[in-house]
C-alpha cells in the first residue's frame, strides 16, 4: 500500500483565485497573498507544530556554535546574519540574536514581518554586547539581492521549498555576494526520502538529500558539514542542516580537509 508522505512544517495555502500571470508571479502571489490566512504566531508559521520550537532551536545551536568558532575564531568580533523566510522572527528571536550582533530579516508576507518587527523591538544584551534585529525586508527570496559583503551567515530555514529549481539556483548565486570572507550559508530543510514531493496545496516542493546535493553543485556551493535534526515527531519529514560554502574546501595530501586557521583544537604539551 502506498504510504502517505510525512507531514511538514509549512503553513502556506494555495494561491488566491485572483492570482494570474507568469508562473513566477503566481508563485509570488502564493507566497505573499496566501500567508494572510495564517496566524502570525509560532503555531501558525510551524503549521500547528509549535511544539518543535525548542528541539529545533537546540539542534540549530549545536550545529552553528562550532562552525562559528571554526570559521571566525573565538576572539570578539561583530557578527551579522540574514534570516531568510523569517516569518514572525521565531529563528531570529530564539536563536540567531544570541550569536549575532545584528540580524536582518527577509520575508514576503507583510503581516508576518510586522509581527517580527513587534517581537523584536528590544535589543538583547549578551555580555557587554548589544544584539539587535537591524533591517526588515518585505520581499520574496527570488527577488532579493543582499548587500555586498554584509553577512557572516545567511540562514535559510523552512522556506526554500517555495522556490522552484531555477529560482533556488539564481537566489544562491546572487546571495553569495552578501557573504563576508569565510562567511557561509546554513540551509535547514525538510527532506523527502527519494526524489521530491510536490504539494499542490501550497505549491511547494520537498526535496531529497540527493536532490539538494545536485542543486548545490549547480549553485557552485560546497558542503562544509551536514547534521540531522533529532527528536522531531515521527509523522514529520526528516530535517537536515547543511553548512554551505562558496569556496572549494582545501584538501590535504592525506585526503583530509585542511583545518582553517582559527579552528579549535587540542593543545599539545
Ligand atoms: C514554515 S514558515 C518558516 C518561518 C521561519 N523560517 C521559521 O522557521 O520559523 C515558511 C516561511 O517562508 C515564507 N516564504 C514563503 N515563500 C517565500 C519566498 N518565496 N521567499 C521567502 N520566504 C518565503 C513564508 O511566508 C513563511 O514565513
Amino acid at each position: 500500500m502506498p504510504r502517505s508522505p510525512p507531514r511538514k512544517l509549512n503553513p502556506l495555502r494555495p494561491p488566491p483565485p485572483e492570482a494570474t500571470g507568469t508562473p513566477a508571479r503566481r508563485r509570488q502571489a502564493a507566497a505573499t497573498g496566501s500567508g494572510r490566512s495564517v496566524e502570525a504566531s509560532t503555531e501558525g508559521v510551524l503549521g500547528g507544530y509549535g511544539c518543535v520550537n525548542d528541539v529545533d532551536v537546540k539542534g540549530s545551536d549545536a550545529f552553528l556554535r562550532p562552525l562559528l568558532a571554526e570559521r571566525f575564531g573565538t576572539a570578539k568580533r561583530h557578527l551579522v546574519a540574514l534570516d531568510c523566510g523569517s516569518g514572525i522572527g521565531r529563528v531570529t528571536k530564539n536563536f540567531l540574536l544570541r550569536h549575532f550582533n545584528e540580524v536582518d530579516l527577509v520575508e514576503p508576507v507583510s503581516h508576518f514581518l510586522e509581527a517580527a518587527r513587534e517581537n523584536l523591538t528590544e535589543c538583547m544584551e549578551v555580555g557587554e554586547d548589544t544584539h539587535k534585529a537591524a533591517n526588515f525586508y518585505c520581499i520574496p527570496l527570488q527577488d532579493f539581492t543582499p548587500e555586498e559583503g554584509r553577512y557572516d551567515v545567511i540562514w535559510i530555514q523552512w522556506c526554500i521549498g517555495q522556490l522552484p529549481d531555477d529560482d533556488f539556483i539564481s537566489f544562491f548565486n546572487r546571495a553569495k555576494i552578501g557573504l563576508k570572507p569565510n562567511g557561509f550559508f546554513v540551509l535547514k530543510e525538510n527532506i523527502a526520502r527519494n526524489g521530491f514531493v510536490l504539494d499542490k496545496e501550497d505549491n511547494s516542493i520537498t526535496r531529497s538529500d540527493a536532490y539538494f546535493k545536485e542543486l548545490f553543485k549547480k549553485c557552485g556551493l560546497y558542503i562544509h558539514s551536514i547534521k540531522d535534526q533529532s527528536d522531531l515527531p515521527k509523522e514529520l519529514f526528516a530535517v537536515k542542516m547543511y553548512a554551505l560554502v562558496a569556496e572549494k574546501p582545501k584538501i590535504r595530501k592525506n585526503g583530509k580537509r585542511r583545518r582553517p586557521k582559527n579552528s579549535p583544537r587540542m593543545i599539545r604539551s
